[in-house]
């Protein structure tokens, strides 16, 4: 049985994104969004840098920008995402993720925004999407990729967002944390499957959950570790494992030398 005594940290996050969804949908209504989508210029190839990078023997860093968490507090003062991503992708970052959800992680569009121009760093929108109106508002807002969190949809509600991701040329990380959601991820199209090494309803982590799922994801498919990763020790680990991907936010974030800290890193 569940303890249903401990607050589900997802559960409380999705149930505010569907109010969200709702009184976005108030402002914008779907059609608009999508127009917006359309409009928007165009995807720069998220799943080829990483691919790029990992066939020229050099580790795929997603490196990610978050002001706060619900599970580390407040991670950085003085957050500027533009200068983050300058920094990032000078010390060889492949991709950028950053958070837009403003509760609990006090980012906005605008910070994707920011990032994304001021680098050439293709850039994962990191939020929790449960409708079609937030993929079209990602890609609006510059995203050349986004996070599909298996806990949080629907087998059929994940096919539905792929596939209006895929219509605008966006890539598609589908993130899991268990074998069943990593099951359920493989009968998505894209190749890019997140294996999250922190629990999202208890908030802790543990490396060992993608040591334990990585080597069971097909080779045809591009094993992105997430999480806790914090030493060129663990992201040999993680290699090890067979995860050439790695999404690094925390650890670098609070490093006062974010461009030494994030080569320092890469040099695994
Ligand atoms: O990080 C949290 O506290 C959190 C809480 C609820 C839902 C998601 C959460 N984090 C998202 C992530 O998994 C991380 O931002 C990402 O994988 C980077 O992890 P880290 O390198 O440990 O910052």
């Amino acid at each position: 049985m569940p303890d249903t005594t401990v607050p589900d940290a997802l559960a409380t996050i999705i149930g505010a994104k569907h109010i969200e969804v709702r009184e976005g949908l108030r402002a914008t209504s779907l059609a608009e969004m999508e127009r917006l989508a359309k409009a928007a210029e165009p995807p720069r190839d998220f799943q080829g840098a990483l691919c790029t990078t990992v066939a020229q023997g050099r580790t795929g860093l997603i490196a990610e920008m978050k002001r706060r968490s619900p599970s580390g507090g407040e991670i950085r003062p003085g957050f500027d995402p533009a200068q983050l991503a300058r920094i990032y992708e000078a010390a060889g970052a492949t991709c950028l993720s950053v958070l837009t959800d403003e509760k609990w992680f006090g980012g906005h569009p605008d910070d994707l925004k920011a990032a994304r121009a001021a680098c050439a760093l293709p850039a994962l929108r990191k939020d929790f999407l449960v409708h079609p109106w937030q993929v079209f508002e990602s890609r609006a807002m510059g995203a050349d990729a986004v996070l599909l969190i298996m806990a949080a949809l629907s087998d059929e509600q994940a096919v539905e967002l792929e596939e209006i991701a895929r219509s605008l040329d966006m890539a598609v990380l589908a993130e899991v944390h268990d074998e069943r959601e990593m099951e359920r991820a493989l009968g998505l199209q894209t190749r890019l499957i997140g294996v999250n090494n922190r629990n999202l309803k208890t908030l802790t982590t543990d490396l060992a959950t993608s040591e334990t799922l990585v080597p069971r994801i097909p080779a045809d498919r591009i094993p992105v570790a997430e999480s806790g990763i914090r030493t060129a020790a663990d992201v040999h680990r993680m290699a090890k494992a067979g995860a050439f991907c790695i999404l690094v936010g925390e650890h670098l974030l609070r490093q006062p030398d974010l461009g030494a800290a994030t080569t320092a890193l890469l040099a695994a």
